[in-house]
C-alpha cells in the first residue's frame, strides 16, 4: 500500500502554481530558494538552452534540475519528510523556445513572432517522493490571431507578459487572441491539474 502523506512541498515561486494546487485541494508549504541568495542555487542558469536542444528535451531536463535544488534544499534544512512537486512551463513554436521575456522589448519581439500562428506550450511536472521520482509532461496548442503592432504594443505596456513564458498570460487579457486552443488550460497557466492530480494519487497524497 501506497504511503499516506498530509502534504508536500511545492517548489515554485509562481503564485498561479500555488492557485492551481490549491484547487485540487491539497495542503502545501512552500520550498524557496532564501532571499539572501547564498545557497548557491542559479535559477538563470537552471534555465538555460543547450544549443540544439529540442523543447520537450528541455522542458523536461530544466524540471529535473529544478526538482534536484528542490531536494538538495530540503535536505540542507534538515525538514520533514514529505513530497516535493517542481514544474516548468515553455512556449516553443516548432524546435524555437520562447522562456520568459527579459524586458518589454523581448515581449514585443516574442508576440511578434507568435502572433498568427499556432505554437506548443509544454509544462513538465515532476514529484520526489523519497527515492522515487515521478513525471508527466503536458503538451497544448494555441493559435493566436494575428495581432497589429499597436495591439502587441498596448498589451505589453500592461505588464503582464514578464515572468511568463512566451510573454502572454492566457488567464490574462492575451485571452482576447486566443482564436483556438486544445490540450490543458491549466497546463499552459503552469500546472496541468489532470496530470499533477495522476502523480498526487501515485504518490499517495490523494486518496481518490
Ligand atoms: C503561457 C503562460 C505561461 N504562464 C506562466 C507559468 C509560469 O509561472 C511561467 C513560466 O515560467 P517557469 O520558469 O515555468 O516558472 P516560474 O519561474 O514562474 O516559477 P518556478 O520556476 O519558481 O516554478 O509562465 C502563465 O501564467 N500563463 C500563460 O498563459
Amino acid at each position: 500500500m501506497t504511503q499516506e502523506h498530509r502534504f508536500i512541498y511545492l517548489a515554485s515561486q509562481s503564485p498561479r502554481r500555488r492557485q492551481l494546487l490549491e484547487q485540487l485541494g491539497v495542503r502545501h508549504e512552500l520550498l524557496l530558494p532564501n532571499a539572501a541568495g547564498d545557497e548557491a542555487e542559479d535559477a538563470e542558469a537552471i534555465e538555460a538552452v543547450l544549443p540544439g536542444e529540442a523543447p520537450t528535451t528541455y522542458v523536461e531536463r530544466v524540471t529535473g534540475l529544478k526538482l534536484d535544488a528542490a531536494v538538495a534544499r530540503h535536505a540542507r534544512r534538515g525538514l520533514s519528510p514529505a513530497p516535493i512537486l517542481c514544474s516548468d512551463t515553455t512556449v516553443a513554436l516548432g524546435r524555437t523556445i520562447y522562456g520568459k521575456p527579459e524586458d518589454a522589448h523581448d515581449a514585443v519581439r516574442m508576440l511578434r513572432e507568435l502572433a498568427g500562428h499556432e505554437h506548443r506550450v509544454l509544462t513538465a511536472v515532476a514529484l520526489q517522493v523519497g527515492p522515487r521520482r515521478l513525471t508527466a509532461l503536458s503538451v497544448s496548442r494555441v493559435r493566436f490571431a494575428p495581432m497589429s503592432r499597436a495591439q502587441i504594443e498596448d498589451y505589453v505596456a500592461t505588464g503582464e507578459p514578464l515572468g511568463k513564458a512566451g510573454a502572454y498570460a492566457i488567464q490574462g487579457r492575451a485571452a482576447a487572441y486566443v482564436e483556438h486552443l486544445s490540450g490543458s488550460y491549466s497546463g499552459i497557466m503552469g500546472l496541468p491539474m489532470y496530470e499533477t492530480a495522476r502523480l498526487l494519487r501515485a504518490a499517495g497524497v490523494l486518496a481518490v
